[in-house]
């Protein structure tokens, strides 16, 4: 399977990062989103990055150029009737998703490989939205995408082996490590990581110790880039609601019940550093 065309839905933190990554890779790509706004702002965040990239030498003026130059805009999931892939980095929530693969499985070409960057959602029950199961598959980018290596890539209960190998191919071109899971809610990342930062807001919650403390253990003591309440921040805190709700439900175990401190902010819109305060309040 040759894949040269891309389409990425969503346009925010992890879409945006996809398609500049994609693009810098030689890949057209086009660039969806449902407002003019949000296409703008994600847009604007991939000029800064590249424009970080010339200033550091790591890639020229022109090269710059040509890379915005293979990223188009789009508003409508018709323009996916010429892509050989798609991957989707719409919100975290299963009925949005099922609509999106539904209605892309009636525009893509056959051979077209439907990839979902959720990052707890059953890529099976996703799947199950198209007539293609077979060509559905997880490709979990970290963020911030630009910097982290590693994508998961998940493979679903109908996944064929050979959609898996190109995907692998097409993430090692992306200069990505790709690292092979199965279906299972949270898959590897998420279920190790998303217990840890919602044991870190328990401890917020039961007063143990305030938001820089608690951070700072996990960074001094455990050598964490980021302590567990910015992590949350910096990952959206509506995102990492979403997750713990797929691991509570999916496992049936109360161990991971979302902590009420986190349901409060996500009640109250403080959804972390996107939306300007979740645990600590940015400008
Ligand atoms: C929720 C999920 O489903 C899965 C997930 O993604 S979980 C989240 C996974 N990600 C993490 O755990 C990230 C943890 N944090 C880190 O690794 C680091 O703090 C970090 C890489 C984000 C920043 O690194 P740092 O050393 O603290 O800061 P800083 O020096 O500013 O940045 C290092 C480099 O990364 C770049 N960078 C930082 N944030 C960036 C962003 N959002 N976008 C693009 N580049 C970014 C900087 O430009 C800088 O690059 P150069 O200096 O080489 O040009
Ligand atoms: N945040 C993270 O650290 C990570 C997130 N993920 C996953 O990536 C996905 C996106 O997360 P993230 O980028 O953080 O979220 P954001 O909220 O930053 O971005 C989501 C984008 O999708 C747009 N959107 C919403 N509905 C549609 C639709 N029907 N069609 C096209 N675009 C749509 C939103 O537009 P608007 O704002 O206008 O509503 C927004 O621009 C989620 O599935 C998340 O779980 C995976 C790895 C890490």
């Amino acid at each position: 399977m040759d894949i040269k065309k891309i389409m990425v839905i969503g346009a925010g933190q992890m879409g945006g990062g996809i398609a500049q990554v994609c693009a810098q890779a030689g890949f057209d790509v086009k660039l969806n989103d449902i407002k003019e706004e949000s296409y703008a702002k994600g847009l604007a965040v991939i000029t800064k990055n590249l424009s970080r990239n010339v200033e550091k030498g790591r890639m020229t003026e022109d090269e710059k150029a040509k890379t915005l130059g293979r990223i188009t805009k789009s508003f409508d999931l018709d323009d996916a009737a010429d892509v050989d892939l798609v991957i989707e980095a719409a919100v975290e929530n299963m009925d949005i998703k099922r609509t999106i693969f539904g209605q892309l499985d009636k525009i893509a070409p056959a051979h077209t490989i439907l990839a979902s960057n959720t990052s707890s959602l059953p890529i099976t029950e996703i799947a199950a939205a198209t007539n293609r199961p077979e060509k559905v598959i997880g490709m979990h980018f970290m963020n911030p995408v630009p910097v982290m290596k590693l994508v998961e890539i998940i493979r679903g209960l109908a996944t064929a082996d050979e959609v898996y190998q190109a995907v692998e191919d097409m993430t090692n071109k992306l200069a990505k490590v790709p690292v092979e899971v199965n279906d299972f809610p949270g898959f590897v990342a998420n279920r190790i990581l998303m217990p840890m930062i919602n044991e870190a807001i328990y401890t917020l919650y039961e007063g143990v110790a305030k938001e820089e403390a608690i951070d700072e253990v996990m960074r001094l003591g455990m050598n964490h880039p980021m302590g567990p309440l910015q992590l949350a921040d910096f990952i959206g805190l509506d995102t990492c609601l979403y997750i713990m709700e797929t691991l509570h439900e999916g496992f049936g175990d109360s161990k991971y019940r979302p902590c009420p401190l986190l349901r409060k902010y996500v009640k109250a819109g403080w959804l972390g550093k996107k939306s300007g305060r979740g645990f600590y309040v940015y400008n």
